[in-house]
């Protein structure tokens, strides 16, 4: 196979995979030959070779396959003659630099640091691992080796509360554990600033500098509160460029992915970009449940056992959003509670207790997704919800539909009225009440509006 049809493949692949996957994974990546059925690869890294082999290779192979070449199998190497970075261990027994400001240095012979102490549960051990943030959860892991720096910064982001400053933590931990010998810090961009805007007010900016330029590990909590502050975002420009061409290990963090961060420097959103960025997804069921069922041993393996009737965290899990501080706070609530009042926990009393907490977690439902699920129950185009047709095949799931909106949503009647191509409110009202009419008589539709209920909720 010649470079040219690896470049074409990669072209395709761009477009399946999207660019930052492709820039990430696919880019790196080098053809070494195509043999006997098999596309041999070389991958910079091990971390790498397993990501990409466990999750492109089908797709690699497929798009092979289309330029006419017989590709059975893709096989991923890892390079050898890597020029090696320089391993943190190196720079960590280089004469040691005059450190001006040790207390905010993290090491086996260092002060705890003032200001960003690290919490002793947010390690690995606690951090629970399930679809949505298994490859955070991998990367961190690397960067917690201490090994020589593969990728470089590490860049952690997510919504709120879906375990960013855990990993962040946790990584710090590990390599206080395994690389004693490394500085590491870890504080929020916040902290950065009042230490940045103290060092100016002190006139001490030259050592500041040369703190953050000394340690081996940086990590910064919660990047975007820089943007829009120019001398600060000037200030760890610098000190973020200082240390990567050190090849001193960097891990940020940030609510949102560094292109999408408003008010940010443009040099810094591509220095962010040009390491491993990876997001941390929104919590499915099954790591809310997974995460639930830790916590509630931890609880107990700390203050005996609590009583609790079956599927309890089951329904928190199904009811509670995807924010895992909420999900916790929850848990410690019913947990308090339980205690206090010496009962077993039952679904009523959790409910009850919880009760503002699951309001607020209701999930908002909206007209379209109504329309959507309505008419692939009724196996009917959705263009027809909205449009003129009369037939009662037609016309009845789109009172259904109406109805389901006016009782799931909190959108008035004109506003559903205007959902629903324009028609007029009265309509609206004239379909929600046939609705209401039918449901007492036709047990069929009695269900069907029950198991649209459950699908919407779900
Ligand atoms: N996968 C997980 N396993 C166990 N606990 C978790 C997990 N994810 C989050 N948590 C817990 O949820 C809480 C919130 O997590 P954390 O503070 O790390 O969130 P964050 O993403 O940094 O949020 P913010 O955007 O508000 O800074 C913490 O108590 C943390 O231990």
């Amino acid at each position: 196979m010649t470079n040219d049809t690896w470049g074409t493949v990669r072209d395709e692949l761009i477009k399946a995979v999207g660019k930052n996957n492709f820039v990430t994974w696919i880019e790196p990546l080098r053809l070494i030959g195509l043999d006997g059925g098999i596309a041999r690869f070389e991958a910079p890294t091990k971390f790498m070779r397993d990501w990409v082999s466990r999750n492109f290779a089908e797709q690699i192979r497929a798009h092979l396959a289309r330029t006419g070449k017989a590709v059975e199998r893709i096989e991923f190497l890892v390079a050898a003659s890597r020029p090696a970075p320089v391993p943190l261990a190196q720079i960590a027994e280089r004469p040691a630099r005059r450190r001006p400001m040790p207390a905010v240095v993290r090491g086996a012979d260092e002060a705890e640091l003032p200001g960003a102490p690290l919490d002793s549960r947010f390690t690995f051990d606690n951090f629970v691992v399930g679809k949505p943030n298994e490859l955070a959860h991998a990367a961190a892991r690397r960067v917690a080796e201490g090994g020589p720096t593969t990728f470089n910064p590490l860049f952690l982001y997510g919504g709120v509360g879906l375990g960013k400053t855990h990993l962040m933590h946790a990584i710090a931990h590990e390599l206080r554990t395994r690389r004693p010998d490394l500085r590491v810090l870890y504080l929020s961009a916040e902290q950065f600033m009042y230490r940045f805007i103290q060092a100016l007010r002190e006139k001490q900016v030259m050592d500041f500098k040369e703190m953050f330029r000394a340690v081996d590990v940086l990590m910064v909590d919660d990047v975007q509160f820089i943007a829009g502050k120019d001398s600060t975002q000037e200030e760890f420009f610098h000190t973020f460029n200082a240390l990567v061409d050190q090849n001193k290990q960097i891990v940020i963090s940030a609510d949102r992915a560094p292109g999408e961060i408003k008010d940010l420097e443009e040099r810094i959103k591509s220095r962010l970009q040009c390491g491993l960025v990876v997001d941390l997804h929104p919590t499915d069921y099954e790591l809310r449940l997974g995460i639930l069922q830790q916590k509630a041993e931890a609880y107990r393996a700390q203050h005996g056992n609590v009583r609790m009737a079956n599927g309890i965290l089951e329904f928190l899990a199904h009811r509670i959003s995807t924010n895992v501080r909420v999900l916790e706070g929850a848990l410690t609530r019913l947990f308090a509670f339980a205690s206090l009042v010496g009962r077993e926990i039952t679904m009523d009393l959790a409910q009850d207790c919880l009760a503002d907490i699951l309001r607020a977690s209701e999930r908002k439902i909206t007209i379209e997704e109504i329309q959507r699920k309505v008419a692939e129950h009724y196996n009917i185009r959705l263009s027809d919800m909205i449009g003129p047709k009369r037939v009662r095949t037609i016309a009845r799931p789109r009172q259904i539909a109406m109805y389901l909106a006016k009782n799931m949503t909190t959108r008035s009647l004109p506003e559903i009225g205007r959902r629903f191509g324009g028609r007029d409110h009265t309509t609206i009202m004239h379909g929600v009440r046939k609705i209401e009419e039918l449901k007492g008589s036709d047990n069929q539709l009695a269900e069907d509006l029950n198991l649209l209920r459950r699908l919407l909720e779900a």
